[in-house]
């Protein structure tokens, strides 16, 4: 190792995915001992030249060195060897498995052999020293989202990594997650770690980062560079680029505010429950009797830590979720017996919490999965025309700036904001009556996360109702006409504007389970 080499060096690396140019000719030296944050617009590139650092793929052209050492592209175990390790954006641990079993799966190879109570005892003081909460015998789907993303960072530092990477951690934690988040990739830099970080987010970069480094287009256009010289609007502009933000896109958080509160009580709710029920699951908790109506033409935001019956809340919508007792109404009509394909021809649309499995098929094309909400709610005798539905499908991803080569490339083949903004213009569509919208901006660049905004304001302007779930309180408080909060299945607060963080995190945590009655 030289002493003073850069801790990872990029010299005219280009990587093409057939037609594709994913990077082109990028050339990067990130010092060691630093926070160095990659930012850029969705599909710029970000995940791939984490996947080239780690060894996940293999350049057309160029270079890579670690500290000093030119290291075989392409081959995991030669970036491994070297000290690189990468975090995905979606979690890699089995969920079945136990702490200590996925701590063990990321050490393979190591040589020793350890009974059961002796791997407890050696990953619980590796996940103490790290300062992760989680016992080593529970089960990774049973932890709490921070520290399934503790035990992943954990598992990864098991062979002493010196470059860790992480790609986009704070998308799926909410505030305090965060909080414990940076707490912990601060201390790792003072062990001497080097930490990439690949964040959306303008505030989490400023606020962690010690370089920043803007992708656009598959080319490094800025960094690394020093973040302290830099402040909100010039990282802004440079992200989005000189020609700014695309056509019909406006800048982050566009002032419009709630609806001013029209009386909502003398029409048909779009949405009505009456004292839910829904058994826990693998998921996490059910639904311990939830009353909840939104009008058409209504924003209600559900806030609350992820984990407390959010998912059920959306199954049970969906018609996917045991029913255990209570009624669900959509646009007045009981559709508790009836299945998902009646509800959308009912003007149900979801936008769900996991795009990858739940929103997407990756393996079929762009167009398939545009048009497969259309075909799940018409007639199984109406034809099908796969050339017009290829058309329309390019208009609507044109319409949403979607970054794609052809409607016939898979959806796995998109960047992950992409394959968001996929499912977004299929469910967000003129016969949206009652739209869920479950973490809807994760994952999406500061030019994309306004445009949902807008579309689900767009939405409700129409007229159609609309249920948005997430953690990120700025985001709700700014969209949302009232905000009820879940709590260990219930909801455990209702607010209108102007809302109290104090009062809304409350509500959350259990402190308090004030709020005005809807
Ligand atoms: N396996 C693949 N096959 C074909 N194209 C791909 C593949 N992976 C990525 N791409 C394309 O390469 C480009 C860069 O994608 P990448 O995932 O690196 O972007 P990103 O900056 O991480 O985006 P996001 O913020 O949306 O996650 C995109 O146009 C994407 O569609």
């Amino acid at each position: 190792m030289t002493s003073n080499a850069p801790a990872l060096e990029c010299r005219d690396v280009t990587v093409r995915y057939g037609d594709v140019t994913a990077l082109s000719g990028v050339t990067a030296a990130f010092a060691q001992g630093l926070i160095h944050a990659v930012v850029g617009q969705n599909g710029a590139g970000k995940t791939t030249f984490a996947r080239v650092a780690a060894g996940l793929v293999q350049p057309a052209e160029g270079e890579v060195a670690i500290h000093g050492q030119p290291i075989r592209t392409g081959q995991v175990a030669a970036a491994r060897a070297a000290g690189v390790e990468l975090v995905h954006q979606s979690f890699a641990l089995p969920p079945s498995f136990t702490v200590s079993e996925a701590m063990e799966f990321g050490a393979s190879g190591k040589g020793s052999l350890f009974s059961r109570r002796g791997l407890r005892r050696r990953w619980r003081q590796h996940l103490s020293d790290l300062q992760v909460i989680a016992d080593p015998a529970q089960r990774i789907r049973d932890l709490p989202v921070e520290s399934q993303q503790g035990v992943e960072i954990a598992r990864a530092l098991i062979t002493q990594a010196r470059v860790l990477i992480l790609d986009e951690p704070t998308a799926v934690l909410t505030p305090l997650g965060i909080e414990t988040l940076f707490a912990r990739v601060r201390r790792l830099k003072a062990s001497g770690v080097t930490v990439i970080l690949i964040l959306h987010k303008i505030r989490e970069v400023l606020a962690i980062a010690d370089t920043l480094s803007v992708l656009r287009a598959g080319c490094l256009v800025d960094g690394p560079r020093p973040a302290a010289a830099i402040d909100e609007a010039e990282l802004t502009r440079l992200i989005v680029g000189a020609a700014g933000p695309a056509p019909g896109i406006q800048a982050a958080r566009p002032e419009a505010g709630p609806a001013s509160a029209a009386s909502f009580s003398t029409q048909t709710p779009a949405l009505e429950l009456h004292a839910l029920h829904t058994g826990a699951d693998s998921e996490g908790p059910g639904l311990e009797g939830v009353d909840l109506r939104i009008a058409p033409g209504e924003i209600l935001g559900i806030a609350g830590v992820e984990g407390n019956g959010q998912k059920a809340l959306v199954r049970a919508i969906a018609g996917l979720a045991t029913v255990q007792g209570g009624r669900i109404l959509l646009g007045g009509q009981d559709v508790g017996r009836r299945p998902l394909g009646a509800r959308r021809a009912a003007g149900l649309r979801i936008i769900p919490f996991e795009r990858n499995t739940e929103g997407l098929s990756l393996s079929s094309s762009l167009w398939e999965n545009w048009s497969a909400g259309g075909l799940l709610q018409r007639s199984l005798l109406s034809p099908v025309r796969p050339d017009r539905l290829r058309r329309d499908c390019k208009s609507a991803l044109d319409e949403w700036n979607v970054r794609y080569h052809s409607p016939a490339q898979p959806a796995g083949s998109l960047s992950g904001g992409n394959a968001q903004k996929v499912i977004l213009a299929r469910e967000i569509d003129p016969g949206a009556r009652l739209i869920i919208a479950a973490q809807p901006t994760r994952g999406l660049d500061i030019g994309a996360t306004s445009f949902v905004w807008q579309a689900l304001r767009a939405a409700r302007d129409r007229g159609a109702a609309v249920l948005v779930i997430s953690s990120d309180l700025d985001e709700l408080f700014d969209i949302s006409d009232r905000v009820a909060v879940m709590l260990s299945g219930r909801i455990s607060g209702r607010f209108s504007p102007p809302y109290s963080l104090n009062a809304v995190g409350a509500a959350m945590t259990g402190a308090a389970t004030q709020g005005e009655a809807l």
